[in-house]
Formats: C-alpha cells, structure tokens, sequence
C-alpha cells in the first residue's frame, strides 16, 4: 500500500547515492525549445525532500526535493530572460520559468536570514549523476495544505522511514541546530 503513493519520482524506486567527487553540473528546465540553464560550480548540500506549499514539486509527487549551494557557485548559463520571481514576498525568492513553471533556483537576499549565501536548487533538473542524495523528509505535515487527506500522513511518514528519509514537520535537528545557532549569536551580538 505505503509502495503506491508517489513521493518523488527520485525516491519512489529507492535512492541512488550521490558522488563525493562530483562538482557540480548543470540544471535544465522543462522547455523543450529554449530551454533555462543554471550552472553550479559545486555538488548541492542538505539535500531533502520538503512537503511544503511553495517549493517546486513534479507532477503527481507530493514532495520536491531540494537542496542548496553557495550562491557565488550558481550562473544562469542561458534564456535567463524567461525566468520570473514567483512571489517577491517570500523568504526565498524562487526563479522560475515562465513558459514552463519549474522553479531554477531559490535565493534568500536578506542578508540577516541563517541561510543567506544559499541559493535553493532541485537536482533532479540535471542530466548528470553524482548530486547528493536526500537524506530527510521536511514539513512533512505541510503535504495536507496542498491537499493530501489527513488519514494518509501514517501511511506517509511510513513511506519515507522505509525510504531511509526521517520524516519532521520542520527541518532537521542538524539544520533547526544550525538556524538556533545564527539566532543566538544575533542576540548576542544586539546585547554586547
Ligand atoms: N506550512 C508552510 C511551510 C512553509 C515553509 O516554512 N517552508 C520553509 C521550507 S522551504 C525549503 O526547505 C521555508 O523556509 N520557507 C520560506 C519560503 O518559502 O520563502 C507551507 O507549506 O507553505
Ligand atoms: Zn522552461
Ligand atoms: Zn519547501
């Protein structure tokens, strides 16, 4: 049963591995003529499936998969005139095409944010093997604001665990750790 949903195309027949030598590569949209390219400089980090409403997810699935690198690594290489903001008013802008939707990148231009200096990718876009593989599933819970029923989320959490990918309802310990860590140092910086 759990083997039917579909959580991502790039996780439902199990998870390839990524390669530690693998430096980057590039990101096409869906565009069969003029398609977007984005070139990074870098393989991504923090790869994870996420649940919530605004990130780019494929038809069907009810995750995206989404992972970052450093901003200064990430070129849009060609047809940047296609790309559009999808909402200037979130914390991360989302680049995306607008003949076809997909979302090329996400960059956070609040310099105070944790994440600033990231730009929000999905790797699943590239023709090349060796990006990171996943390794956890984020707001999981946040899959019902798009429309799963709520009698399905055992059945969901079930899934991923099965997958290898500890589902949260926000990001993982590592990265909540991390967001904590910044916003500490912040107020210590305000009270010094
Ligand atoms: N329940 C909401 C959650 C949205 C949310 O907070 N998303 C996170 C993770 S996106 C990538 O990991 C976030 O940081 N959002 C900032 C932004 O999207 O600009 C929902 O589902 O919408
Ligand atoms: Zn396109
Ligand atoms: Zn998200």
């Amino acid at each position: 049963m759990a083997a039917s949903l579909s959580i991502h195309p790039a996780v439902d027949n199990g998870i390839t591995s990524g390669d530690t030598n693998f430096a980057g590569g590039k990101l096409v949209c869906k565009c069969a003529d003029d398609p977007v390219v984005v070139e990074t400089k870098s393989n991504s980090a923090h790869n994870h499936l996420c649940g919530c409403t605004k990130c780019w997810k494929p038809q069907g699935a009810l995750f995206a998969m989404v992972a970052v690198v450093p901003r200064e690594n990430l070129t849009v290489t060609a047809n940047a005139d296609k790309l559009q903001v999808v909402d200037p008013s979130a914390t991360i802008q989302r680049h995306a095409c607008k003949v076809c939707g997909v979302h090329m990148f996400g960059r956070i231009e609040n310099p105070n944010h944790p994440f600033y200096g990231l730009d929000f990718i999905h790797t699943e876009l590239s023709p090349e093997n060796g990006w990171a593989a996943p390794g956890f599933a984020a707001f999981v819970s946040s899959v019902i604001e798009s429309g799963a029923d709520p009698a399905q989320m055992p059945q969901i959490r079930a899934r991923l665990r099965e997958l290898g990918l500890e589902p949260y309802d926000c990001l993982s310990p590592e990265l909540m750790d991390l967001i904590a860590t910044h916003t500490a140092k912040a107020k210590q910086a305000v009270a010094a």
